[in-house]
């Protein structure tokens, strides 16, 4: 009721109560004279004075109080946030000079705006209060990151002041250099230095440093303990607010097992994974720095392509295991045969390569070839197996044979193939023509592969007389080759060529087959069947598997008795493996099958050899019989050589017999039969009919 009294009598509450209380004062006073009896002349006067009292209060009302209650509510009404308080204003005319009612105002106006002003400089304060507390906090997490960052890194990290002395290191920099932070701080990091880098690595850093604030790179460090280090450091400046470094900051880490598996993926890349030598990358690699230094420093250079030969049978024979340590035990001779200097490669198989630096010439070239060759010459114990090994040498020289690598490379692999086609086991300088006699080769071979299934080969028979009686003992298979465009080609021609592509395993299968028909056929015409017939074999068709079994197949499926197939092996291709081919030719002599060795006394067969061969005669070579006439050495020779042999219970052959005084010599010493011109030059089968030693 109270409040409800209150709120109703509003703000001029104090002013009405003045007023009420007066009137009811007066009412009062009114009734309590008149209680008393007093009379209205003061009752009048008294309410007279009420009246003028109600009277000055309501003045004072609109003059003072009304603006009072204003003021007072102006007060209490809070301005809107951020906003500055609204202007007092009363309502009244505004007198002609301030009165104090708008000093107030004005005082009040002042004080409001002071605290206005106060509340919002302490406003914007406590914001940046809090701008800056949220800044130091972020600071401080990022400082706590980075603390972390810095001790947990598994690199070493080193921050150096501008005059680049250590102020901090952490963790990862112990244990990676040994050294606790009390030992390096103050210092300069130029003590972690092994001294192996060279000068020019830290003159780019410090301008790079200088120019971009950063370097990046691989340096050579020394670890507390001594052990040397590769490390990769990256390397950043810190410009204080002036512009100048203030700090460096170096990260690094050791590289030393990335180094290592780098070197070892390098050395797989360029080394042949069996040897060890270098590889054909590596190779064509050095050879075109060596050319540009040879072509810069006027210098010589030399090529040599080495081709084992025959390595393929003692791969066959022996498998690859024996063959691959026949290989490293050869790649090892290489290497000890040359200077330090010189590159030694294998391009695969059994392929190698020499580049032989700062050759004086060709003499100094072919020294080393010879060197190397007969290195590779001596035989090679592997596993309790002596094998032996030849190679063929192909040498070019820099910069006649060739002004580039690849040239050069070319023209060392065509000397090597024709050391090759003139034999094997010899070492040929490349020249000018051979390019062509290469490729007058390779049609050779194709020629030679179409001339068996095109029927070009026909078979000329020598006839061998038995020497104390002139009879007709044995007649020589001779292999003649009709080409189509080039006629008669001489056996010593493409023999050696079917021998080195291999076609000699079937042109040899023809002609013994060959053979063998033909006896069959003398013998249903002469009803003789001793007659033998002489063949000559390679070392290849010996070798090859079934070969045993293709000649028991021809004499059963021919009729023909053992003895009458003589084979002969020339003495250079018998050494070439020895036991195997005493193997094989006991398997054929304890059939019956007759064997000579041909062209005996040109190889270099040990005599001793002669007893364990399973051989019944030798045939002795023609160059000693042409001989014997006018060299006194060469008729010692074959008086030497029937002697042996006769002591060995060999019969002896001579072949090339074109004179009588050859044939006279021959008799003289017992030889047992005679070959030769002088008696009958190789002839068909239809001519050799005719012959009149013919049965
Ligand atoms: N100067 C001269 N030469 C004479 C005389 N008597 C015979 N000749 C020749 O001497 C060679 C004898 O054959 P070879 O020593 O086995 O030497 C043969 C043999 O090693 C090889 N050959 C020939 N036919 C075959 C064959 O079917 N298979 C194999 N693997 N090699 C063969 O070719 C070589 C050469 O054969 P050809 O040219 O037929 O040469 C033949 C023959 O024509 C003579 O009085 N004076």
């Amino acid at each position: 009721m109270k409040a409800c009294l209150q709120r109703s009598l509003g703000p001029a509450s104090v002013v009405w109560r003045l007023v009420l209380a007066a009137v009811l004062w007066s009412a009062l006073v009114a009734a309590a004279l008149a209680w008393w009896g007093v009379q209205p002349p003061l009752l009048t006067h008294v309410l007279h004075t009420v009246l003028v009292a109600a009277g000055v209060v309501a003045l004072f009302y609109a003059g003072v109080g009304r603006h009072l209650w204003r003021i007072a509510r102006h007060l209490r009404t809070p301005s809107a946030p951020g906003q500055a308080p609204a202007a007092l204003r009363l309502r009244r005319r505004e007198p002609w000079r301030p009165d104090e009612l708008s000093h107030l105002v004005t005082a009040i106006g002042q004080m409001q705006q002071a605290q206005w002003q106060a509340a919002e400089t302490a406003r914007e304060r406590a914001h940046e209060l809090e701008r800056e507390l949220a800044q130091r906090q972020r600071i401080e997490s990022r400082l706590h990151v980075m603390a972390t960052v810095f001790e947990s890194s598994r690199e070493a990290i080193v921050i150096a002041d501008h005059a680049n002395r250590i102020i901090a290191v952490n963790e990862a920099f112990t244990r990676l250099t040994g050294y606790t932070p009390a030992e390096v701080l103050g210092r300069n990091p130029r003590m972690l230095s092994a001294g192996m880098t060279p000068s020019e690595v830290y003159q780019a850093m410090w301008r790079d440093l200088g120019a971009h604030g950063c370097w990046q790179g691989e340096i050579w460090d020394r670890r507390k303990d001594g052990s040397i280090y590769p490390k990769w450091l990256s390397i950043n400046t810190v410009r204080g607010p002036t512009g100048r470094i203030s700090h460096y900051v170096a990260i690094f880490s050791d590289i030393s097992e990335r180094k290592e598996a780098e070197e070892k993926i390098y050395h797989l890349a360029h080394h042949d994974s069996l040897t060890g030598l270098a590889n054909r990358m590596s190779l064509s690699l050095e050879l075109n720095v060596a050319v540009r230094q040879a072509a810069h420093n006027r210098q010589r250079l030399a090529l040599m392509f080495i081709d084992l030969d025959r390595f393929k049978e003692i791969n066959d024979v022996h498998g690859h295991d024996v063959g691959d340590r026949l290989l490293v035990a050869i790649a090892a001779r290489l290497r000890e045969a040359v200077r330090h200097g010189d590159t030694v490669a294998r391009l695969g198989g059994d392929e190698f390569v020499i580049l032989l630096r700062q050759v004086h010439g060709r003499d100094s070239a072919q020294q080393v070839a010879e060197k190397v060759r007969q290195a590779l010459e001596q035989p090679c114990d592997i596993d309790g197996l002596t094998l032996r090994t030849t190679a063929s040498i192909g040498l070019a020289l820099y910069p006649q044979d060739g002004e580039s690598a690849e040239q050069l490379m070319k023209s060392a692999d065509t000397a090597m193939y024709h050391a090759k086609a003139v034999g094997r086991n010899n070492l040929q300088f490349y020249t000018l023509g051979l390019e062509q006699a290469l490729l007058e080769r390779v049609q050779l071979v194709a020629d030679l592969r179409h001339a068996l299934v095109a029927e070009q080969f026909v078979l000329h028979y020598q006839p061998q007389f038995d020497a104390a009686t002139g009879r007709l003992d044995a007649v020589e298979a001779l292999l003649r080759w009709r080409h189509p465009a080039q006629g008669w080609v001489a056996p010593g021609r493409f023999i050696p060529v079917a021998e080195q592509s291999g076609l000699i395993g079937d042109i040899g299968a023809w002609v013994l087959g060959q053979a063998c028909r033909q006896w069959r056929q003398w013998y249903e015409q002469t009803g003789r069947p001793d007659l033998r017939v002489a063949v000559n074999l390679s070392a290849a068709q010996l070798a090859s598997d079934g070969f045993i079994e293709q000649v028991d197949h021809l004499l059963r499926w021919h009729g023909m008795p053992p003895e009458c197939l003589e084979l002969e092996i020339t003495e250079s291709m018998l050494m070439e493996d020895v036991e195997q081919n005493v193997e094989r030719l006991g398997a054929l002599r304890e059939r019956g099958v007759k064997l000579a060795i041909d062209d005996f006394g040109t190889g270099y067969s040990s005599l001793s050899y002669l007893r364990v061969l399973p051989i019944d005669a030798l045939k002795l070579d023609r160059s000693f019989v042409h001989g014997v006439e006018t060299d006194a050495g060469n008729a010692a020779i074959c008086k030497s050589i029937i002697a042996l042999a006769h002591n060995l219970g060999l019969h002896v052959v001579a072949e090339g017999v074109e004179t009588e005084a050859q044939r006279a010599f021959l008799l003289s010493q017992g030889c047992d039969r005679l070959q030769g011109y002088l008696l009958a030059r190789p002839m068909p089968p239809a001519e050799l009919r005719q012959h009149a030693a013919f049965p």
